[in-house]
């Protein structure tokens, strides 16, 4: 996949309150998330991601995350809450990410010793993308943790978006850097676990802008 000169797409994940919805439509970013992983402080439960949906305006996505949820759960979350985007972070295989009938972004751990020489795109051959992010195997996202850079693959064959540890003050040099499709944030523009400061999304987005112009 070239890099994309003109517009890094952006992502802000694991919202609880429709005021961060409303605001981070009104700041043009591309998609939010929901997280329905089992373990994450930022957990909400389906009625809640529903009502949220509404607070979003036309063109900006709704993404729901999960780790090795059961597919009961997804399948229940899918019919509930109608997210364009299903992202997983867990161990879960091509053929158990797209069997709900919704693209999907499958998170790759970058933390760690790196495990396998298969290329993503033929593990993932149903991806609409990956996300690399800064946790290990089986470990938890959504840290905070940067990883290094100069391990991302340069053979996707896919978009892929840049995660993990991502924050205002950092992600100019992250956009120039690795140039990637997209970025996704959670804990770098929050004040607490699910509860997101307006002030750091609106200068995230901005950093992100002026990145795309040095790379112009
Ligand atoms: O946000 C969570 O609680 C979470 C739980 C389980 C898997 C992933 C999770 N979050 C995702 O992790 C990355 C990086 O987050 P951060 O910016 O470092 O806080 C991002 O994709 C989150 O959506």
């Amino acid at each position: 996949m070239k890099p994309n000169f003109f517009r890094t797409r952006i992502k802000f994940c694991g919202l609880t309150r429709a005021g961060d919805v409303r605001l981070a439509s009104e700041l043009g970013v591309d998609a939010v998330g929901f997280v329905f992983a089992r373990q994450s402080t930022r957990r909400i439960e389906p009625e809640e991601a529903r009502a949220m949906r509404t607070a979003l305006a036309p063109f900006v996505d709704s993404v729901a995350l999960f780790k090795d949820n059961t597919q009961e759960e997804v399948r229940e979350i899918v019919r509930h809450v109608r997210p364009s985007i299903l992202q997983f972070h867990g161990s879960e295989d091509d053929a158990f990410c797209r069997g709900f009938g919704v693209p999907y972004l499958k998170a790759i751990a970058m933390g760690g010793e790196a495990r396998t020489t298969i290329p993503l795109r033929a593990r993932f051959p149903g991806a609409a993308g990956f996300l690399f992010d800064s946790h290990a195997p089986g470990g938890e996202g959504g840290s905070g943790k940067t990883f290094d850079w100069s391990r991302i693959p340069q053979d996707t064959g896919k978009p892929w978006l840049l995660a993990g540890g991502l924050t205002p003050e950092n992600v100019f040099d992250a956009v120039v850097a690795t140039r990637p499709w997209g970025v996704d944030v959670s804990s770098g523009i929050e004040l607490s676990p699910g509860i997101k400061d307006g002030d750091r999304m609106r200068s995230f987005v901005e950093e992100v802008r002026r990145a795309d112009c040095h790379n112009l």
